[in-house]
């Protein structure tokens, strides 16, 4: 599902440089990359969300070569095809958590029918934040937020799941629940999921966690151990 190969991004006037030399995710499997502040987890999800664009290297997501697609292509791509939680969550704050949980469908042209409203009130109830469905963000708790952006990931039931601390602002009681919620639907339809984390307790019970401790590279030396 995802297969990076030497890739490279420096970001301009910073002394940051993201090296992956070597890292396959298969398709349905679920992965943890564990790391400290500042090690690259947010950068690596956003290469492999074609949010950002490598300076050299292939990435290939989802059979896809994202640096063969123009901006307007990659951006219709990742709407259909990932289910994505960033990491300051990113909900519209005129919308309410319904709206905010529908937008992935809005903005991909969708069907915003009956059954896509119940699925998106399902999601809300499963994370245990249907009292939100009609309050604006402002009028939420952060870990509300939080539970109102991993609905919103699941709704389009993407191939692929990208989450980046998605359980930042959640209690340990709800942060287990959200990360077993979102593990038990990615494996109910055969989809990827890669969530990156400093909590490592969000990541127990992963099969596999890869440790971005010493920086995304050391990635390699765990693939050959
Ligand atoms: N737009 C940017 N311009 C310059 N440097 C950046 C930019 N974004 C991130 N960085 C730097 O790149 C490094 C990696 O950042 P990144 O957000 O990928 O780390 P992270 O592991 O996700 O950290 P955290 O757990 O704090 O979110 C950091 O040193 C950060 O300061």
């Amino acid at each position: 599902m995802i297969a990076a190969r030497d890739l490279r991004l420096a970001y301009a006037g910073g002394d940051f440089v993201l090296d992956v030399p070597h890292l396959d995710v298969a398709r349905g499997e679920q992965l943890a990359i564990v790391g400290p502040s500042g090690s690259g987890k947010t950068t690596f999800l956003h290469l492999a969300a074609g949010i950002l664009r490598p300076d050299s290297g292939q990435l290939s997501v989802d059979g896809r070569d994202l640096d063969a697609m123009d901006d307007a292509l990659r951006r219709r791509w990742r709407v259909a095809r990932i289910g994505l939680v960033f990491q300051d969550l990113e909900l519209l704050p005129y919308l309410d958590s319904l709206d905010n949980v529908l937008l992935p469908l809005r903005i991909g042209g969708g069907s915003l029918d009956a059954e896509a409203r119940e699925r998106a009130r399902g999601l809300l109830a499963d994370f245990g934040v249907a009292h939100t469905t009609h309050r604006r963000p402002a009028r939420l708790s952060g870990g509300e937020r939080q539970r109102v952006a991993l609905a919103r990931a699941l709704v389009t039931e993407a191939p692929l799941l990208l989450l980046d601390e998605p359980t930042g602002s959640l209690d340990p009681d709800n942060a287990e629940r959200a990360v077993g919620l979102l593990r038990a639907r990615a494996a109910e339809r055969g989809a990827t999921l890669l969530m990156v984390t400093h909590d490592r307790a969000a990541a127990a019970g992963f099969e596999r966690v890869l440790d971005a401790g010493a920086g995304l590279e050391a990635l390699d030396a765990e693939l050959r151990a």
